[in-house]
């Protein structure tokens, strides 16, 4: 696997800095509330798992599982859901936790589905923000790292599935994918 990676861009050092970082701003905006948040999966585990390490309010879990990639490194465009919330969000806090935003039309579809279900509040929480990518504005709130226009796996991100399991962000070589 390493031997497809051209270069580390955030090391586990960096990505736990970042959600400690994270976590203590989240916790401030939901002081004396409850939230519920959702893992886009599969991309946002282990952010997801990371970061509610580093949350101090009361918090249920939630997943959504939507696809747009299939095995390619462009966005298709069309955006199916896979599997669906369990709870309902009517009057709660929503937290979308996300690994990235590219194209943008993942969270677009999304946010019009979810806000339509009367939550409380909603807003995101991103590790990787792209925007070099964007087709359609989305606005977030937390953004771990912004970074270049380079297809990036690990640390939940993939390729054709595989690249998860890295412990770190790295951006796979073009040869891999070309
Ligand atoms: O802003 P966009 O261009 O829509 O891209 C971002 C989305 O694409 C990836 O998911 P993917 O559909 O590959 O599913 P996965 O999380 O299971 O890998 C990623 O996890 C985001 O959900
Ligand atoms: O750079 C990326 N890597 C993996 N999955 C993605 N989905 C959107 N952009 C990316
Ligand atoms: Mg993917």
């Amino acid at each position: 696997m390493k031997q497809d990676i051209k270069e580390v861009l955030i090391d586990e050092t960096q990505i736990q800095n970042k959600n400690s970082e994270l976590g203590k701003i989240i916790s401030e905006h939901y002081r004396g509330e409850k939230l519920t948040v959702i893992c886009i999966l599969k991309g946002a585990i282990m952010f997801m798992s990371d970061l509610i390490k580093n949350i101090d309010v009361p918090l249920e879990i939630d997943f959504m599982d939507v696809s747009s990639y299939g095995e390619g490194t462009t966005s298709s465009g069309v955006v199916k859901i896979i599997k669906d919330l369990d709870a309902s969000i009517e009057d709660k806090n929503i937290l979308i936790v996300e690994d990235i935003i590219d194209s943008g039309l993942t969270l677009s579809y999304l946010m019009k589905i979810l806000k339509s279900r009367g939550p409380k509040s909603i807003e995101i929480c991103t590790l990787l923000d792209k925007p070099t990518g964007r087709k359609i504005d989305i606005d977030v709130k937390y953004v771990g790292f912004t970074v270049p226009d380079a297809f990036l796996v690990g640390y939940g991100l993939d390729y054709s599935e595989k690249y998860r399991n890295l412990p770190y962000i790295g951006i796979l070589k073009e040869n891999v994918y070309r």
